[in-house]
């Protein structure tokens, strides 16, 4: 199965899933200096009802937190999408070390982590039917910077010890996403892709601009959690994220000057 080792990484993924090398892949490099001021992009609209927070869980590759998605409680509207997306999860990539752990990059530069919260398309009955088609999903990413240790976060942090190996979940209630956004919500945003298999191009992605902070401490958290499964050999959960792809011709758009 494919994961981020030598034998069955990112590099091996076009293998069992050619659109890897497909014309609108992600993560990507994002250059500011490239990307393009479109004063018709809307503010993000993002509201968020704890009360549809369900459950965390490691599912071997990232932990996610999981929501109840067959009500509008929970939803994205406006920035570049029109209609309605419901949120489904939120999950995070990161690195072994401090210098390394973001699926987008900007500038080339590397941040420790990435937030991404993944909405799909009401327009479709479902996840799953949404994830096939180029207008399904829209995945909100947010850069994590080291600096104070995030509270917000810790919520998180602190169900760890549930969920240390692969398949592991617990209960996770009343958890308010809106804490892990950045105060502002510029954004960047492009067309892509899911960044892990089955790598489907049914992304709009919009990348904020300002990071939230995490620290040190709290990335060395993140990486106490295990790829493997119970009674498996244990293997670290760290540089779980795939590096950019090739922009091939695609417009980033800025919804800031
Ligand atoms: C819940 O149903 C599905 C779950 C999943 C699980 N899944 C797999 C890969 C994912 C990659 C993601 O990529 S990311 N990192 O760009 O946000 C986000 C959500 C994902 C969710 C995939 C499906 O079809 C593609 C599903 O519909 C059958
Ligand atoms: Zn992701």
């Amino acid at each position: 199965a494919w994961g981020y080792a030598p034998n069955n990484g990112p590099d091996k993924w076009a293998d069992n899933f050619p659109i890897a090398n497909g014309p609108r892949q992600s993560p990507i490099d994002i250059v500011p200096g490239e990307a393009s001021y479109d004063a018709g992009l809307k503010p993000l609209n993002l509201k968020y009802d704890p009360s549809t927070c369900q459950d965390i869980l490691n599912n071997g590759h990232s932990f996610q937190v999981t929501f109840l998605d067959d009500t509008d409680n929970s939803t994205l509207t406006d920035g570049p999408i029109s209609g309605t997306y419901r949120l489904k999860q939120f999950h995070f990539h990161w690195g072994a070390s401090d210098n390394r752990g973001s699926e987008h990059t900007v500038a080339g530069t590397k941040y420790p982590a990435e937030l991404h919260l993944v909405h799909w398309n009401t327009k479709y009955p479902s996840f799953g039917e949404a994830a096939s088609q180029p207008d399904g999903l829209a995945v909100v990413g947010v850069f994590l910077k080291i600096g104070d240790e995030n509270a917000n976060l810790q919520k998180l942090l602190d169900a760890f010890d549930a969920i240390k190996a692969k398949g592991k979940q617990t209960t996770f209630a009343n958890f308010n996403p809106a804490t892990l956004l950045p105060g502002c919500l510029d954004y960047w945003t492009y067309d892509g892709s899911l960044t892990t298999p089955p790598l489907l191009e049914s992304v709009t992605w919009i990348v904020c601009k300002e990071p939230i902070s995490v620290s040190s401490e709290q990335m060395a958290k993140f990486r106490s959690l295990l790829f493997s499964a119970e009674g498996e050999a244990e293997c670290c959960m760290v540089d779980n994220y795939r590096p950019p792809q090739p922009l091939k011709g695609r417009a980033v758009r800025a919804s800031f000057q």
